[in-house]
């Protein structure tokens, strides 16, 4: 399989911290990967590494099969687009201003630029001033930009950061429609929910730490969920668990957590062994956010 990004265990030191802590990125051609943790877990830091903004402290990056070094740097960038942190632009400038300088740096023909435009749905803004732009507007003038090279894979940090939920769709729709386009794009967010469906892959980082990688089914098969245990005396039947597994009551039931099946068999027999009366055993429905919040507060999987 060849990866449209690669790294080999990727790491950022800053003094005696590691920000970024061993990562073996693995992006398929195609795909929109959601690279999701708390803030300062470390996205900026390693999508800054990929574009050779920051130094790697060790570790390799390779882009389309080729080690990113001083010989293939310029090469591998001319096929990336980007945006990291702030959207860029000059607000003084009108939007078609700002596109015509991206333009002219890179050596663009025009129908590049106009396709980049039409992909964000900016054509009929782009005689604003961008200072006039709302945050939305300007986010996708800097997608635009990106774009406009033509770009075989795009990495945006936190683009759906401070929108409203319209801009937040809007951006949705724009990653669906880029990816149904051949580009591979790499997201980044501290919220799961606004990347969760337009996602196909997913890696999340936690101090620093992959913590997991793959599709969301695959997220979710990996959680156990907690079993439920109803009785007509729930503080009896988790008194009886003590020491046994890790228990506790839920609204009139046991909850218990990080069990399988063969455990959940013997904690039943167990149950019934003391007396206990079970009028039902049953697993508990878990979100994706619910896996993702556990996940990041140091639960693991
Ligand atoms: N130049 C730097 N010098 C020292 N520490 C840094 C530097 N850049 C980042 N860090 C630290 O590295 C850690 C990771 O930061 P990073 O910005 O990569 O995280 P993040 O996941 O992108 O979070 P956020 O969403 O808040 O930007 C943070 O603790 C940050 O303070």
């Amino acid at each position: 399989m060849s990866y449209i990004v690669a790294t080999e265990q990727l790491t950022k030191r800053y003094g005696s911290r590691t920000v970024v802590d061993g990562l073996n990125l693995r992006i398929p051609p195609g795909c929109v990967y959601g690279f999701l943790g708390p803030n300062g877990s470390g996205k900026s830091t390693t999508m800054k590494m990929l574009l050779s903004l920051v130094r790697p402290s060790s570790g390799e990056v390779h882009i389309m099969g080729q080690p990113m070094n001083p010989a293939t740097r310029r090469g591998l960038l001319a096929c990336i687009g980007s945006l990291i942190e702030s959207p860029p632009g000059y607000g003084h400038l009108t939007g078609r201003e700002n596109m015509r300088l991206v333009q002219r740096l890179l050596g663009l023909p025009d129908r590049y630029v106009d396709e980049a435009v039409r992909t964000v749905r900016m054509q009929d803004q782009l005689d604003k001033k961008v200072r006039d732009y709302s945050l939305g507007m300007k986010q996708r003038l800097g997608i635009a930009m990106a774009l406009a090279r033509r770009p075989r894979l795009l990495i945006l940090d936190e683009p759906t950061n401070g929108l409203d939920p319209a801009g937040i769709e809007e951006i949705r729709d724009l990653l669906r429609r880029l990816s149904g386009a051949g580009v591979t794009v790499m997201v980044s967010s501290h919220l799961l929910g606004e990347i969760d469906k337009t996602a196909t892959m997913l890696g999340i980082l936690n101090g620093g730490r992959l913590i997991f990688q793959g599709t969301r089914d695959e997220l979710l098969a990996a959680s156990t969920p907690d079993v439920l245990i109803d009785t007509p005396d729930p503080e009896y039947a988790n008194a009886q668990l003590k020491g046994m597994v890790v228990s506790r009551l839920d609204r009139g039931s046991v909850r218990v957590s990080g069990i399988g099946d063969p455990v959940t068999a013997r904690v039943v027999a167990h149950l019934v062994g003391a007396g206990v009366d079970i009028y039902g055993v049953r697993r508990d429905e878990q979100s994706l956010e619910d896996v993702f919040m556990a996940l990041t507060s140091g639960g693991g999987l």
